[in-house]
């Protein structure tokens, strides 16, 4: 085990700057998600860590130690990819005991080991199999099994669950936090899938062009996203956003957003007049009677069963566009019903219309650093 630490780091091709002043620390046995749309960068911060690429600027510490001019075999550090990349003319058992050859460890030692990983990856039937022999969830594990036998540090998985089918993928979603954590390895665990990130990571590290966007836990990051960038990735179908402004209403502050007024949580009295976008999650938006605080007068244009929930989409009377996603069952109205919705003021996320970033609601006991000082 080792902690791991990116400093400043900035990564360039050409005159494309694909990682830009990253800085990111991992805690001895941390698994960490590393989650952002495709070409964010992910891949190349990997290849960084294994010592497969150098960056210009910044350093990369393992242990508080620059290793930036260590030799990539000598970090300890491991790595599986997205496309698996078996040696395809070796068996599984060869592509498993690869690294332990490389380290010169003898027969038996290369025997126990591999059987070992194997039997804990469930592909101990299999090890004698070539990789066009095996079942992709097969290659999956035999890459991973590959990847963990030297018992590396720091463990980069680099979307490892991209080419398995639905149900693997489900399957290794709810193992692989536990199996990882048996191995006590630091963890980088790459993905495109904001599900795959929050399940996996015990934080997550989103990045957006080249750059950290936000580094936090799986229900920071869900609802108290940093700006609207990161919001738009989490969720499905994804956060409802409006644009609006804050005032007063009758009994707090609301976001006028059209003819509609949205209460607000308590903290936003000092944001009165400000544009905004204001962004509430679609498990978030409930049925209403008419004339409750809030409600939205609205018509359910369709239906969609998605898992165990029915997603709605909803529009209201000035034509804007909003999803409810609720529990399957129970009283709902059906397509073509005409009803009220409410969001809850507590869910709601305002962020600031033209930097996008997210306005924290201030609570009134902080409003003074001498109340906080004397409380
Ligand atoms: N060796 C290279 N030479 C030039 N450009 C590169 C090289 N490797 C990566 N890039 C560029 O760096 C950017 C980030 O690539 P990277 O593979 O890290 O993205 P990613 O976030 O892993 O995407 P995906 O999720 O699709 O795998 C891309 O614009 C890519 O074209």
């Amino acid at each position: 085990m080792a902690s791991l630490a990116l400093d400043h780091v900035t990564k360039r091709y050409g005159r494309e700057t694909v990682l830009d002043d990253v800085s990111l620390s991992v805690a001895d046995g941390e698994i960490v998600s590393i989650f952002g749309p495709s070409g964010a960068g992910k891949t190349v911060l990997l290849r960084l860590i294994a010592g497969m690429a150098e960056p210009e600027e910044g350093a990369i510490l393992v242990d508080g130690s620059d290793v930036i001019d260590v030799a990539p075999e000598q970090r300890s550090v491991g790595m599986a990819f997205q496309n698996f990349a078996l040696f395809p003319h070796m068996s599984a058992f060869d592509n498993i005991a690869s690294p332990l050859v490389a380290r010169r460890l003898g027969r038996d030692g290369i025997e126990d080991g591999v059987q070992k990983i194997a039997r804990l990856l469930k592909i101990d039937h299999v090890l004698g199999h070539a990789p066009r022999a095996l079942s992709n969830g097969q290659k999956q594990r035999t890459a991973l099994a590959r990847a963990l036998v030297a018992a590396p540090k720091i463990l980069l998985l680099d979307d490892p669950l991209r080419n398995v089918d639905a149900k693997l993928r489900f399957e290794m979603r709810l193992e692989l936090p536990r199996l990882l954590e048996r191995f006590g390895s630091t963890v980088l665990y790459v993905t495109q899938d904001y599900r795959e990130a929050m399940a996996l990571g015990r934080r997550i590290a989103v990045l957006v062009h080249g750059r950290i966007a936000q580094f936090g836990t799986p229900d920071e990051i869900y609802d108290r996203p940093a700006n609207v960038e990161v919001a738009e990735l989490f969720g499905d179908p994804g956060i409802n956003l409006f644009e609006g402004h804050v005032e007063a209403g009758r009994s707090g502050m609301v976001a006028a957003v059209g003819g509609m007024r949205l209460p607000l949580a308590p903290g936003f009295e000092r944001i009165a007049g400000r544009s905004v976008t204001i962004g509430v999650r679609p498990e978030h938006v409930g049925f209403a009677a008419a004339g409750t605080e809030g409600a939205v007068a609205a018509r359910v244009a369709a239906l969609l069963p998605l898992n165990d929930r029915m997603v709605r989409l909803l529009v209201t009377e000035d034509g804007r566009e909003l999803y409810t996603s609720r529990e399957a069952g129970g009283a709902a109205m059906e397509e073509g019903a005409r009803g009220h919705v409410v969001a809850d003021p507590a869910a709601i996320v305002v962020f600031d219309r033209e930097t996008g970033r997210r306005i924290a609601p201030r609570s009134a006991g902080f409003a003074s650093p001498a109340l906080q000082e004397n409380p």
